[in-house]
């Protein structure tokens, strides 16, 4: 509780220098990591004003003590002496409840909300906004809005994804110093930086030709769907495959002269009499493949090979048929498909949805949203970045072929899914950052090569 008081209270200063402060201390010990941050924050020569509920909580109760002795005056805490101590404050700070709030919000707590709400002032959060329930990703009632949140221990379910995230605000990470075995369980995502994925992508010598670089097969398209495939070709050329073939049972656009085409009335044929021949270093399958999916999916995971599945081969059927090589990359409508569940139920809790996914079908799986999940048997990894714009058709084609394209130069599947993720994601800025709302995929494609450059730069730059 001091460690989080403290870093409570220097956030408060960082972002809030100056002017008043008003910290609002419920009576558990969110309350009390207030009434630490209070006292720090007088320390520094801070005006502060304390309102606070009885405390229920042993070292709540103690530091409700340690502020007297300070000569911190403490009043009750009710909506009226919100509304009063508001005026000509700075700065409010959330310590109403955290982690021990269960839904629904008692009403003297939801008036106490809303009149934080109506000050107007800027809120730094404790933990969690007040309301929000740390382990869901949609509103469950009236929550306090935070400009900013100074989480404890770990990343929450809550601060991350959905409309939850929008009530906290930007998100600090306190990294406590705990006894091992306190850490909750919902702190057990990580979220890599770019330097972390930078040390992870694939580093050629110079005598590297298309033959090493990693040969994959895209199989896809169908007709009307045949650009998902040459999406997917696309994104694994521009993160340096060496050779792309597509099979497909489509005509292909020619969208890039460097992709070679296969056009099959039966694929299966063709990809088993390849096969024979030389398998690739990976594959990618599933975009706009239609009903033949599943049973491409049995043949190709049968190989053993890295590969990606995808779209059409996000099927139930292949539950348990995942090995260490494969990388599953659902959005949440695929992931309810797999999980047989509805789409409300991945998106409430997608940290629980990819674990389960990862779980349920083995290797990787990128349970794509803004921010995606990678769950791999070891932990899940939350991604950052990306741009608004990358909510349109085919931007998961590109991604399928992007992840083919480094598991092909190497990657084990997590990391090709993290550092897939991670391209995609700089890629999409940038191209945001051009073309906005009216984004595409193939928009996206063209900025992988100058996205890697950046995440391999991040190193220089300790970003
Ligand atoms: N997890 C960690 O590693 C650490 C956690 N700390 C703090 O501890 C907090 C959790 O503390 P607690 O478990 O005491 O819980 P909280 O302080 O979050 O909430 C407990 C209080 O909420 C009330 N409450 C619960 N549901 C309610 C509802 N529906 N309506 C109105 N009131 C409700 C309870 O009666 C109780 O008084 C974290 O959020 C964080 O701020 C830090 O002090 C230290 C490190």
């Amino acid at each position: 509780m001091e460690e989080a008081g403290r870093a409570v209270a220097d956030a408060v200063q960082d972002s809030f220098p100056v002017g008043r402060v008003l910290l609002l201390a419920g009576g558990g010990a969110n309350g009390g990591d207030a009434l630490v941050a209070a006292r720090h924050l007088a320390a520094l020569g801070r005006e502060v004003r304390v309102l606070a509920a009885p405390a229920r909580h042993p070292l709540t109760r103690a530091n409700r003590k340690r502020l007297g002795a300070v000569g911190v005056r403490v009043t009750a805490l009710n909506a009226a002496a919100v509304v009063r101590e508001s005026s000509g404050a700075a700065v409010l700070v959330d310590g109403l409840l955290g982690t021990g709030f269960t839904p629904p919000l008692r009403p003297e707590l939801a008036e106490l909300v809303a009149a934080v709400n109506a000050s107007g002032l800027p809120v730094v959060a404790i933990d969690v906004p007040t309301g929000l329930d740390a382990t869901r990703a949609d509103l469950v009632g009236v929550t306090v809005q935070a400009a900013q949140t100074v989480t404890l221990s770990g990343l929450k379910t809550a601060l991350l994804f959905g409309p939850a995230a929008h009530q906290a605000g930007e998100v600090r990470l306190a990294a406590l110093r705990l006894p091992v075995g306190w850490a909750q369980a919902e702190a057990l995502a990580t979220r890599p930086t770019r330097t972390d994925v930078a040390r992870l992508l694939p580093v050629r010598s110079a005598d590297a030709h298309k033959g090493t670089a990693g040969r994959v097969w895209v199989v896809g398209g169908h007709p009307g769907t045949a650009g998902a495939a040459a999406l997917a070709g696309m994104g694994a050329l521009r993160v340096g495959a060496g050779l792309v073939t597509v099979y497909s049972a489509a005509d292909m656009p020619l969208v890039m002269p460097e992709l070679m085409m296969q056009r099959h009335e039966d694929v299966a044929a063709a990809l088993a009499e390849a096969a024979a021949h030389s398998l690739p270093d990976a594959v990618c399958l599933g975009m706009g493949l239609g009903p033949h999916a599943p049973a491409l999916a049995r043949l190709i995971l049968g190989w053993g090979i890295p590969c990606v599945l995808d779209a059409d081969a996000l099927q139930p059927e292949l539950a348990g048929l995942g090995h260490a090589g494969c990388v599953w990359t659902p959005h949440p409508g695929e992931a309810a498909r797999m999980l047989n569940c509805t789409v409300a139920e991945i998106t409430r809790d997608p940290l629980a949805a990819a674990r389960a996914l990862q779980e349920r079908y083995g290797g990787a799986v990128i349970l794509k949203g803004g921010p995606s999940v990678v769950a791999q048997s070891g932990g899940l990894w939350v991604s950052r970045g990306g741009h608004p714009g990358m909510g349109s058709a085919g931007m998961g084609d590109t991604l399928a072929g992007i992840v083919a394209a480094l598991l092909g130069q190497g990657l084990s599947a997590p990391d090709a899914a993290l550092c897939g993720v991670t391209l995609h994601a700089r890629a999409g800025e940038r191209a945001g950052a051009r073309h906005g709302y009216g984004l595409s995929a193939s928009d996206v494609s063209g900025e992988l090569g100058a996205a890697w450059l950046d995440v391999v730069a991040s190193v220089k730059e300790g970003a």
